[in-house]
């Protein structure tokens, strides 16, 4: 049998090269690769989308949407990296892990649009409590995260890459920085749709100096809910929701066996693999909980996740490559 033909648009971006990296090795899959001259050509790119069974959009917002506009393939699958399909009606989120009947979802459609690195950090932790209604629809749920400044694409990579050039290091600001202070960062939109949640979460990013590797923290103050939860109740339902997941990990309740020195949650700690792990922390006495989701924000953030939902659309293992 042929073996199934995937192009990547915009394979030499932070993505791109993640994907093409761990997509290389495979005999499965034939990669088909535009010429490096034209990589921007409209109609060079058309003619190698309409010739892919799957073209994965590793682009900024408007040429992933013209990517789309040139297919006139039916046969075509899209799997886009960028946020500009994410809640767009006749697309799958290509969150295999969101609900049981999820990843079918993913392997019948032929528009898959891959999840934001923040929001698979959330919707990991949340989702499943809101389901469980642990986490009332109604409650007002607020998010901080840390993001290596990969996540940021070429053009952060660069601005840091000659901050660390700088002699001598001219401004402090890059160390760690909050963003997003106006609010409705991009995120928001499918962090609210896939939650469950009534209200949009209140959502405060940050980026620090080291290049991969994100932490989304979710305080949740028990107290404030009417009825009484304990830090059991919300270990439980998160470990038994992912039971059978190889890729959403959850650590023991109050582990602190994952914290350097016994004090701190290293935001690093699952670069270069696939994986969410999440950990809760509670203290039943006072009423206060902590969600953490880890993850690799090129890895189960993008670039992973990506290889996991082409896996799943062509049929294969889901962790084959990633
Ligand atoms: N970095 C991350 O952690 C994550 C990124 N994403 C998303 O993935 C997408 C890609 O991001 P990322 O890889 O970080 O960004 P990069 O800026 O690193 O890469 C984007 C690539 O697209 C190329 N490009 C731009 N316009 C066109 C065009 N019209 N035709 C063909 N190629 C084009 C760029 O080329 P050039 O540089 O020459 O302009 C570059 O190679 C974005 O939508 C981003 O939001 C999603 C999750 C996480
Ligand atoms: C550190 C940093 O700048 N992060 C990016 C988010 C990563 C990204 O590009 O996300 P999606 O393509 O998944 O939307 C940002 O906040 O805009």
């Amino acid at each position: 049998m042929a073996k199934p033909k995937v192009f990547i648009d915009g394979a030499e971006g932070t993505t791109g090269l993640q994907i093409h990296s761990r997509l290389n090795q495979r005999d499965d899959i034939e990669i088909i690769s535009i010429p490096q001259e034209k990589r921007k050509d409209a109609q060079a790119r058309s003619n190698y989308i309409n010739l892919a069974d799957v073209a994965i959009l590793c682009l900024p917002d408007d040429a992933a949407r013209e990517a789309v506009s040139f297919v006139s393939n039916p046969d075509v699958k899209i799997l886009d990296a960028s946020t500009a399909h994410r809640v767009a009606s006749g697309w799958v989120y290509g969150f295999p892990e969101l609900e049981k009947n999820h990843r079918e979802k993913i392997r019948s459609s032929k528009r898959v649009s891959n999840p934001g690195c923040y929001p698979t950090g959330f919707l990991a932790c949340v989702r499943p409590l809101v389901t469980a209604s642990i986490i009332p629809k109604n409650f007002p749920v607020t998010i901080n995260a840390v993001s290596g400044y990969s996540g940021g694409g070429r053009k952060l990579i660069e601005e840091y890459e000659k901050f660390h050039n700088a002699s001598p290091l001219s401004a402090t600001g890059y160390a760690y920085g909050i963003y997003g202070v106006k609010f409705g960062h991009k995120h928001v939109k499918e962090m609210h749709v896939y939650s469950g949640l009534d209200i949009p979460p209140l959502f405060v990013p940050a980026v620090g100096d080291f290049e991969q590797g994100m932490l989304v923290q979710i305080p949740l103050q028990l107290r404030a809910l009417e009825k009484s939860i304990t830090g059991e109740a919300i270990h439980t339902t998160l470990k038994e929701y992912y039971q059978d997941e190889e890729n959403i990990v959850v650590a023991p309740l109050n582990d602190e066996s994952y914290l350097r020195n016994g004090k701190f949650l290293d935001a690093q700690g699952a670069v270069n693999t696939n994986l969410v792990q999440i950990f809760v922390f509670a203290n039943d006495n006072t009423q206060e909980a902590l969600l953490v989701a880890r993850l690799d924000n090129l890895g189960k953030g993008a670039s992973g996740a990506a290889v996991q939902n082409l896996n799943i659309m062509l049929g294969f293992p889901d962790n084959l490559g990633c």
